[in-house]
């Protein structure tokens, strides 16, 4: 448990968050702290008190994942418009594409994020994607089911050992990527534009341009965040690029990769698989053509959803959104520019 004590406030700091995925963790946290009041709002049905919590909120803990959110509920110019006592905005996981962050820095709201929280999670999940589809688990299960006659070598996989893994993005989850494959006997090579490349291989990957792992990489596995220097990144081109009898892997976001040329790849023959947790519209459609084809495994935004993961992400938010409030700076701002404002704001905030 993180320390939370300090002189109780002369008027109670407003938080809210929306009563999507509930975890007692952080209602703990955030109740036993002195001076920060927590409203759980209802985010679908009650729309006009939602509002209405919000627009008198200090602090904002967000859902990370926009399946989850209803649009009205994201955190963009509209919405800050209504909520002049904002100042602080935390994302519910590493991922904050619910939230308009030039918008938050133009208003002086400081945003966290909980990178890292969920890391292990997803990393474990890319891994259980990864293998299922080599090992094509997910097709023995449905032929043992479902089939007869049919032979262990129509079911022949293959193994990971000795190949190349290719990691677009080499943070926190794709260090622990890094991590696992080396367990496995693959090389590991990564492409970070934001990262030195001496980072890069303190995290245990050799870093190459996006060109080169496309065109070297067994695996291809998405660990970058969607953005407008990602979005499209892995379109027809991309997966043309990439070598003959690859996998694709993303637990990253939807929008990052082309689905209809992936499909086109998968189908065509080109690629020999693909692990996707993550899709343009979440959920996807039951009759989305990437789910008939029988070399994709898919879940639906899972990687991130243990015990462990969602633990760990509200006890970050919580620390964090506690710290702010107290005027103390955080650790995971997204935009460190605006803390002096926001702290600023946080110090004259009335009742
Ligand atoms: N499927 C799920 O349940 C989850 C999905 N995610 C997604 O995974 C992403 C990564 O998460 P973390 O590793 O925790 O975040 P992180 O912030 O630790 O790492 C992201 C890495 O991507 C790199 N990057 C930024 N732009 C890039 C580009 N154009 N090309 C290649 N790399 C680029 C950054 O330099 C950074 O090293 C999140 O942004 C989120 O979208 C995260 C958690 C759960
Ligand atoms: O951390 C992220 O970016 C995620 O996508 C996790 O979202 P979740 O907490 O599983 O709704």
């Amino acid at each position: 448990m993180p320390d939370i004590g300090s002189p109780p406030q002369d008027f109670p700091k407003r938080l809210c968050r929306l009563d999507l995925w509930l975890n007692p963790v952080f209602d703990q946290l955030i109740g036993a702290a002195p001076g920060i009041g927590l409203s759980v709002l209802p985010a679908r049905g009650d729309d006009a008190r939602t509002l209405a919590g919000l627009k008198t909120a200090h602090a904002y803990h967000v859902s990370a994942a926009k399946d989850e959110l209803p649009p009205q509920w994201f955190v963009n110019a509209a919405l800050i418009a209504q909520c002049p006592d904002l100042v602080c905005v935390s994302s519910g996981g590493a991922g904050y594409d619910t939230v308009d962050v030039p918008a938050c820095t133009a208003a002086g709201i400081a945003v966290v994020n909980q990178a890292g929280g969920n890391a292990a999670s997803v990393a474990e999940h890319t891994y259980a994607l990864l293998l299922a589809v080599k090992r094509r688990v997910v097709e023995s299960h449905q032929r043992l089911r479902h089939d007869t006659g049919f032979s262990r070598e129509d079911l022949m996989g293959h193994e990971i050992h000795g190949t190349v893994i290719g990691l677009v993005g080499i943070g926190q989850i794709g260090s622990r990527v890094a991590r696992i494959a080396q367990g496995f006997g693959m090389r590991v090579i990564a492409h970070d534009p934001l990262l030195d490349a001496d980072t890069i291989r303190q995290r245990g990957a050799e870093p190459v341009s996006l060109a080169d792992l496309l065109a070297q990489s067994d695996v291809v596995s998405l660990h970058c965040p969607l953005d407008a220097s990602t979005r499209g990144l892995i379109d027809a081109r991309a997966f043309a690029a990439m070598k003959p009898g690859a996998v694709f892997l993303s637990t990253a976001r939807g929008g990052i990769h082309d689905e209809a040329a992936l499909y086109d790849a998968l189908h065509g023959g080109h690629l020999r698989g693909a692990g996707l947790d993550v899709w343009q519209q979440e959920p996807p459609p039951r009759d989305a053509p990437l789910l008939g084809l029988p070399n994709v495994v898919a879940t639906f935004h899972t990687a991130g959803v243990t015990h462990e993961a969602r633990r760990n992400v509200a006890q970050s938010s919580a620390t964090q959104l506690i710290a702010m409030l107290r005027g103390e700076r955080p650790p995971q701002l997204v935009n460190p520019e605006v803390w002096p404002i926001a702290a600023a704001r946080i110090a004259a905030l009335k009742p």
